[in-house]
């Protein structure tokens, strides 16, 4: 218990997973909250203090599962092992207890399992930092999984936008500057595990000294010049990252580099709003993301995921992206040929981590063996295609080519023989190396299984030495190798002539077991041998895992090839399913859309078997070919929210490097997309929806540039009819006059249609609806000019308000049309106290009773027309 307490006392803020054994052993506090939540049984050993110890234990080989759960609700998790074998303690004494430590620290951001990890997501663990008393930010963000870093300065206004396009799992800041109001308010909308450090982790000299360290090196030049916030940030991560790995060598790639501006900027607001990645209600289903991945390896999904969520700026890198995707488009039996192979293409980057960190296995192996034969495969194919590959393809295929890269093909070709067939997950269960890859295993598995025979044959010589059939020679933890003979046969050995051979062990009831010197030699032999083979077994492990490591570069390389070739067959095979085309990319402010369609409204419409409406739309920031701003007016459900949306969506896909659902699409690139849609309460931040409403407005007005791409949908409608209009009018006025950005104005304030008639680069569009034999038909097809009627009262009606208040909303609408102004005047409360049905009501009853034929009624389905009726008759019941 003393060695227990002192390991734990080092690791107060963690569950210590105490190794004894086969299991991992947690006690006190610990196996109390363990066993809550995994319920697991709570048991006690031993006592401490006089009180009974409660422990809870979780078996070691089936450990990762818990683990994953206790991660999930939030716990850190110290993993300490036994570093030495029970044998070599007791060298040092016979009552030393086994040496312990703990080797990693287990935190959401530090997690490289495959089975706790979700396959197709990255994981973040971001660390930020300020230098300048606040004035300059900067982010280091690693994925432990995959070894990739990147260090970037970031503006510290914009750190929510930044953080919200990373996949965070956990988040490290000193807690001096978690308390900065700028990122007490990013952290706010994030939703992530935070983890305090102190400050003297985030120094710029601590930064500098744990990147030479990490990298090896005496100088950073060839990563570019550090800010201070940026060494900051870096020695912030490595110093969590040394921490939770307990001080072994940290194994990242080399950093990247990526500076502000590069992106297209999407601050949290517009992500949620949009829908990017993940859902208003949360999860993915029904997200952009979820409707354009048609990826078939999860580095694939993760790459489509990155670009997702944080598009380009960079017009050659788009168009590389383009290429690509319209070179798969163009040779679709290429395509269809290497996507079946991708299948089959197991996750390098996550298995390479693995090994570098010493936490991988066999499967690990097998699966870069796997991985760089497919990619040599693919390789092989894309190089037989007539027509050329475009630059980002051919550079991915040089990366994969095995007469280009002769290491990496020897190494997939040595890990593929040298792998058995069947693998164990850990290595030290040995037999995972293939027969003929070693002689010297060879020789001891040959030894192992020959000593089997030899035990065969001594246990038949002695049977009938002795002429006892049933003598047997029998194997247990205690005795070893023993003889064993029923009781009765006990004496015959234990007299002459056998007593000279037969050493008597141990004599149970019905049973006495001898050992003989020949047995005891060849069991020596047997353990010595299966020590040999598993031993060099270890040792071949070990060397396949450093040419692993040799070659890492090569791996890390092939990794994103395979990812690249993923993401851009993938985009090819969505954009052929749904018709997408290839944007093209204008050096001037504009959007001309022809035919644009939401890939996600269109999508879950499709599955109802209805169709999408395609809709046109032209804007230009500068004013020469078209307006800059619209708006758009039309009945409630006619589909304003979904053309809005669509616009913002084309950007951000073309951006990403996809094509976009349309006929045709021109677009200039955007610097950043905002968009305001909807009004939502974000009461856990003590907001109202109308605070929302306007601080993501006034963000929207006070930085969209005329690059950027707006859009607005029903701003004002939080607040009084005519504080509303006021602000909505002011709004458009700004965006109009001040920001000249493409923008789309949708609002229910039908005076801002004469606005919009009145500015010069201003254009009124509408969503048309058609009132058909009492019925609402919306066509969903946009026109120029306002709309003339809101039909919001129809809509209500076939949103089943009841029939006496949609009458009553007709009555008021009529005298509202009739005398604008007149609200004060309106008889408030006259109506609604009269019981009478309405004629509305009245039909409703008349034809349900028309309806039924009181002879074909079952005695069931009379008692339900009773009900229907009833309900009829008082329907806001
Ligand atoms: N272009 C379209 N083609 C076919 N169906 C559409 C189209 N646009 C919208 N819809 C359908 O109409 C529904 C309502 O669309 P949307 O929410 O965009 O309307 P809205 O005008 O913004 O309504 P509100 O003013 O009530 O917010 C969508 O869920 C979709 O099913």
């Amino acid at each position: 218990m003393a060695q227990y307490l002192d390991i734990k006392s080092r690791h107060p803020d963690a569950l210590l997973f105490f190794r004894m054994g086969d299991f991992y052993e947690l006690f006190f506090e610990d196996a109390v909250r363990a066993a809550e939540i995994l319920d697991i049984t709570l048991t006690a050993r031993g006592e401490h203090e006089g009180e009974p110890i409660p422990m809870a234990g979780v078996p070691y080989h089936s450990a990762e599962p818990y683990l994953a759960r206790l991660i999930k609700s939030g716990e850190r998790v110290a993993v300490c092992e036994q570093t030495e074998s029970p044998a070599e303690a007791k060298k040092r004494g016979s009552k030393a207890i086994v040496n312990r430590e703990v080797v990693r620290i287990v935190t959401p951001g530090t997690i490289t399992e495959d089975t706790i990890l979700p396959a197709r997501q990255g994981q973040a663990l971001v660390a930020l930092a300020f230098a300048s008393g606040g004035a300059d930010a900067a982010i280091a963000a690693c994925d432990v999984s995959t070894g990739a870093l990147e260090i970037r300065e970031v503006p510290p206004e914009a750190l929510g936008e930044r953080l919200s396009a990373l996949p965070v799992s956990e988040l490290l800041v000193t807690e001096e500057d978690e308390a900065r109001p700028l990122v007490r308010l990013a952290l706010s909308a994030l939703r992530v595990p935070i983890t305090c450090r102190p400050k003297r982790a985030a120094t710029p000299k601590q930064g500098e000294a744990a990147l030479k360290a990490a990298y090896k090196v005496s100088a950073l030049d060839a990563f570019g010049d550090f800010s201070r916030a940026e060494y900051s940030a870096a020695g912030l991560l490595l110093d969590y990252l040394s921490l939770t790995q307990a001080g072994a060598d940290i194994r990242l790639d080399a950093p990247r580099r990526a500076s502000h501006g590069q992106r297209l900027a999407i601050d949290p607001a517009t992500r949620a709003s949009l829908e990017i990645d993940t859902a208003i209600r949360g999860g993915r289903a029904g997200t952009l993301l979820a409707t354009v991945d048609r990826t078939l390896t999860a580095p694939g999904a993760r790459l489509l995921a990155a670009r997702l969520a944080e598009p380009e700026c960079d017009a050659g890198e788009i168009a590389a992206r383009h290429d690509a995707v319209a070179f798969f488009l163009e040779e679709p039996a290429l395509t269809e040929d290497i996507r079946a192979r991708l299948k089959a293409v197991p996750d390098l980057e996550r298995a390479r981590t693995r090994i570098r960190l010493e936490r991988g296995g066999p499967r690990d192996l097998k699966a870069i063996a796997g991985a760089i034969i497919q990619g040599a495969e693919i390789a092989s194919v894309l190089a037989g295609n007539k027509t050329g590959l475009p630059g980002p393809l051919a550079e991915a295929s040089r990366a994969l080519d095995a007469s280009r890269q002769a290491a990496l093909k020897s190494l997939g070709d040595d890990l593929s023989n040298a792998l058995a067939e069947e693998l164990p997950a850990l290595a030290r269960d040995g037999g995972f190396i293939a027969e003929g890859w070693d002689s010297e295993l060879d020789e001891s598995r040959a030894l192992k299984s020959d000593s089997r025979q030899v035990i065969a044959a001594l246990q038949a010589r002695y049977a009938e030495e002795t002429g006892i059939s049933a003598l047997k020679i029998k194997f247990n933890n205690v005795l070893g190798y023993f003889i064993d003979v029923p009781a009765r046969h006990g004496d015959a050995l234990l007299k002459p002539p056998h007593a000279e051979t037969f050493i008597h062990r141990q004599t149970l009831a019905s049973n006495i077991r001898f050992s003989t010197a020949e047995l005891s030699d060849l069991a020596g032999r047997i353990s010595r041998a299966e020590e040999a083979s598993i031993a060099r077994e270890l040792s071949l492990f070990r060397d396949l895992c450093a040419r692993v490591e040799a070659e890492n570069e090569a791996i890390s390389a092939a990794a994103r090839a395979l990812a690249i070739i993923d993401v851009a067959t993938s985009s090819a095979a969505w954009a052929d399913e749904i018709g997408a085309v290839r944007p093209d990319i204008a050096a001037e402010p504009v959007f001309e859309a022809e035919g644009l369609r939401h890939p996600v409204v269109e999508a879950a419409l499709r599955k109802e078997g209805e169709g999408f409406t395609a809709n046109d739309l032209s804007l230009d920031a500068s004013g020469a070919q078209a307006a800059r701003l619209a708006v758009v007016t039309g009945p409630n459900m006619a589909g304003k929210s979904t053309f809005l949306r669509q616009a913002c969506l084309a950007i951000i896909l073309a951006q990403a490097g996809l094509f976009v659902p349309a006929r045709r699409l021109r677009i200039g690139l955007a610097d950043r997309v905002f968009s305001r849609v909807g009004a939502s309460d974000d009461l856990s931040r003590g907001r109202s929806t109308f605070m929302v409403e306007m601080v993501e407005t006034a963000a929207i007005l006070s930085q969209a540039t005329p690059q950027s791409f707006v859009i607005l949908d029903e701003v004002g409608r939080g607040t009084s009819t005519y504080d509303g209009l006021a602000i909505a009018w002011a709004a458009v006025e700004h965006l109009h006059g001040v920001n000249k950005c493409r923008a789309l104005f949708a609002t229910h304030y039908h005076e801002l249609t004469g606005l919009a008639e009145d500015l010069e680069h201003a254009v009124n569009l509408s969503l048309r609806a058609k009132e058909w034999k009492d019925e609402l038909v919306f066509l969903h097809d946009v026109q120029k000019g306002a709309a003339d009627k809101s039909y919001g009262v129809q809509v209500a009606r076939l949103a089943g308000l009841p029939a006496r208040a949609v009458k009553r909303a007709e009555q008021i609408l009529k005298q509202l049309e009739s005398k604008p102004g007149a609200v004060e005047t309106l008889p408030l409360f006259a109506a609604t106290s009269q019981a009478e049905p309405g004629p509305a009501e009245e039909s409703e009853l008349t034809r349900l009773l028309d309806t039924v034929d009181p002879d074909g009624l079952t005695p069931r389905e009379a008692l339900d027309v009773i009900y229907r009726l009833k309900q009829a008759r008082t329907p806001e019941r």
